[in-house]
């Protein structure tokens, strides 16, 4: 689409709560992928714009049944786990990491086998509309700049980092940092090969300092990995708060939060992600907001992991930045879309409350929870990209165009619209309710093609 004028239809969601309807609008991208302008039916200057595309040649419509979306933005992903993706979830978080998790990702020793898992897990992605993921790697070196590398052949935007996790009490001899030293060293070298990398001179790909969360790193990692952050300018990702046995082994090895140690440690700045977040007080809640921290909602995931569901609406309410993961494999769906109707299933039940054994006076929370699939498809888009700082995620001038068109026509997909039913931001909700990777014809970052059907 670079140097082109799209024609097209389409949704996308700057603020959340609001969907934001485009009818046949104009979008100009330039020869780097940029938006130069938005132009909608009814604006002075919209005939001039669509005869001046059409005499240059450079006029691209979308077919009819097909919308414009922005490409999806997903705030957590572990890519080593993609193997396991849909098993694996039998057991609770502490046990899922030794028994399963762990042995996984030690296999990454393997030069081999990263490439080829990191080459079809990119690919599937793009595939299902994800056009920047935040991913975590694993501790090993070759295997992470093997995924640097797929990223950039393959066309996506990315975030990634070594997973770095080096306390003897909590990771195993055969998969973990073997000193401070060396997880310090390994994460300034990771920084390093993404950011010299002759095939990213555009920043596609960035690095990310990752401890992977409080239990499994040293307090001298720790606050060695906060001083890297500060020096390097680097987006920071972590997991926090995520489960009653991991928030409780923060409280009791320092004491405090997550998030109030996390502060201590110089991790908590703007570009920081936090993985999950169910178990914030009120006042970390404050300080990831006065911060301008993030939280990765990972709806599915959670279900499984978490015992908790996170209060998304609260946290939107209060100005908290927030975008959307699939939590790749603790969450059993690489599909942005599932997670989207997760985000809004699971927001219900929060508000009802499940018991049918208590009273249904008791059985609700007490305080409005639910969202509805507009505040799911900002999570999903411009929530995870602002959260991330990036400009992608929505159609404005200045941002960069990547976009996905949905064929809500496609014969393989799973969704059906009906003229007389279907009109207005109803045909988004639809999309977001029942569209499939099958209805994903055409995925863009940066203005190029990644994958078409
Ligand atoms: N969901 C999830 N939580 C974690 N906490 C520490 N590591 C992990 C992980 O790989 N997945």
């Amino acid at each position: 689409m670079r140097g082109k004028v799209l024609l097209a239809s389409g949704f996308h969601a700057p603020v959340a709560g609001e969907v934001d309807v485009l009818e046949d609008a104009l979008i100009a991208v330039d020869g780097e992928g940029v938006i130069l302008s938005v132009t909608r039916r009814g604006e002075a200057d919209y005939d001039a714009v669509k005869a001046r595309a059409v005499a240059e040649g450079r006029l691209e419509r979308l077919p009819e049944g097909s919308y414009l979306l922005p490409g999806f933005v997903d705030c957590h992903v572990h890519a080593p786990q993609y193997p396991q993706l849909g098993g694996a979830l039998d057991v609770s978080l502490e046990v899922w990491l030794q028994k399963y998790t762990f042995p996984l990702e030690a296999r990454y020793a393997d030069l081999a086998f990263a490439k080829r898992a990191y080459g079809l897990l990119v690919e599937d992605l793009i595939a299902n509309g994800t056009t920047t993921t935040l991913y975590f790697a694993t501790v090993h070196q070759d295997a992470t700049r093997a995924l640097v590398d797929t990223c950039l052949e393959k066309g996506q935007r990315a975030l990634i980092g070594k997973v770095v996790m080096d306390n003897v009490e909590s990771c195993p001899d055969y998969y973990r940092d073997a000193s401070v030293d060396a997880a310090l060293e390994g994460t300034r070298a990771l920084i390093d090969y993404v950011r010299m990398h002759p095939d990213n001179a555009a920043g596609l790909v960035k690095p990310v300092v990752t401890p992977r969360f409080i239990p499994s790193c040293t307090d001298a990692t720790l606050e060695g990995l906060g001083a890297i952050a500060g020096e390097c300018g680097c987006h920071v990702q972590t997991h926090c708060s995520e489960s009653d046995w991991e928030h409780g082994y923060v409280l009791s090895r320092h004491g405090m939060t997550d998030t109030e140690s996390l502060d201590r440690f110089a991790l908590l700045g703007r570009h920081t992600m936090l993985a999950h977040s169910n178990l914030l007080t009120a006042s970390d809640m404050e300080k990831i907001r006065v911060r301008e921290a993030a939280v990765a909602h990972c709806p599915l995931s959670n279900a499984y992991f978490a015992g908790a569901v996170f209060p998304l609406r609260a946290a939107l309410e209060k100005g908290l930045h927030v975008g959307l993961g699939t939590d790749i494999s603790g969450g059993p769906s690489a599909s942005m879309l599932e997670n989207c109707r997760a985000a809004v299933t699971v927001s219900r039940m929060l508000e009802t409350g499940v018991d049918p054994a208590v009273d249904a006076a008791t059985r609700a929370n007490g305080q409005p929870a639910r969202i509805d699939f507009r505040h799911a498809f900002h999570v999903a888009t411009a929530g995870g990209a602002k959260a991330l700082d990036l400009p992608v995620g929505q159609f404005s001038p200045g941002y960069r165009f990547d976009a996905i068109v949905i064929d809500t026509t496609a014969k393989a997909g799973s969704m059906r619209l009906w003229d007389e039913f279907d009109s207005g931001d109803g045909v988004l909700q639809k999309i977001v309710f029942t569209a499939s990777k099958a209805n994903i014809a055409t995925v863009w970052v940066d203005g190029k093609t990644v994958s078409s059907r």
